[in-house]
């Protein structure tokens, strides 16, 4: 569905993580478009077919075009996803997640530490990358959910995927995706073009994990590491199909 739609997915993201996220969407079928502008990201978004806010590197302009693009995202039903990137310690970008996540995401993704912060449950001086044990996030992220009407996508050696009532766990993945700069990020915006094939979140979203964590293993089997992984990972993006996913998929 991603590939006949060709959705078109705006994309408010890091500086470090751009180029990643933009070439992964092209490799995937749908097309990017960094419209990042305070004045042009309210109205971008309601035309688009879903959004990335990613708090990466959030400047004070970029925080600006995120409150416009959320708002225009809302008033036209774009589906929206919510990456929070190193949020829990450093001040401004968690006060920002705070504010976001309660304006109705479509999806929160994060990696374990993000998501406990996000829930305020990232407490006690924990750093940002402490745990990536995204079991141990497992219910806090279904509470977030239940507060926020977001999936919640949490990331990890198993990234578990939660509406609040349903969790699916999907241990396909590569560890060269965590040595790849973007990996975490690329995947949000991975999740929004998903999410604009169907009104389905949680479904949309475990396919979108899954799509992209067995195209990190199907890159991963001609990489000689962490340098030649990224170039076969849009390689293995732009062939994975439905055949591969069903032979490849281990979800729980
Ligand atoms: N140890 C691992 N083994 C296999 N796959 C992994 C591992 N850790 C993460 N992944 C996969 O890597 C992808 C990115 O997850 P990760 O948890 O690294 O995101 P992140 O911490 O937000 O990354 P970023 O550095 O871009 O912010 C996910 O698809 C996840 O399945
Ligand atoms: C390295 C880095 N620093 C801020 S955002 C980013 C990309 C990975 O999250
Ligand atoms: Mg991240």
């Amino acid at each position: 569905a991603v590939r006949s739609s060709t959705p078109l997915v705006q994309c408010i993201t890091n500086s470090v993580a751009v180029n990643t996220t933009a070439n992964a969407l092209l490799a995937l079928g749908a097309a990017p478009a960094m419209v990042d502008l305070p004045e042009e990201a309210g109205g971008f978004a309601a035309a688009a077919s879903g959004l990335l806010v990613n708090l990466g590197t959030p400047g004070a302009e970029h925080r600006a075009a995120m409150r416009a693009a959320v708002a225009g995202a809302t008033a036209a039903g774009t589906p929206w996803v919510l990456d929070p990137v190193a949020v829990g310690s450093l001040p401004v970008r968690t006060e920002l997640a705070a504010v976001l996540s309660d304006a109705g995401p479509d999806v929160v993704r994060g990696n374990a530490s993000e998501v406990l912060a996000v829930a305020g449950a990232g407490a006690g001086g924990r750093g940002v990358d402490a745990t990536d044990d995204a079991e141990a996030a497992a219910d806090v992220a279904a509470e977030l959910a239940v507060r926020t009407g977001a999936v919640v996508a949490v990331s990890g050696p198993v990234d578990v995927i939660t509406d609040g009532r349903d969790t699916v766990r999907v241990r396909n993945g590569h560890v060269h995706l965590t040595r790849m700069t973007g990996g975490g990020c690329a995947l949000g915006a991975v999740i929004a073009a998903f999410a604009a094939t169907g009104p389905d979140r949680l479904a949309s979203t475990v396919a979108a994990v899954l799509t992209y964590t067995v195209a990190a293993e199907l890159a991963a089997e001609r990489a000689a590491g962490p340098g030649s992984f990224a170039p076969a990972f849009l390689d293995a993006l732009s062939v994975v199909d439905g055949a591969v996913l069903d032979a490849r998929a281990s979800l729980a």
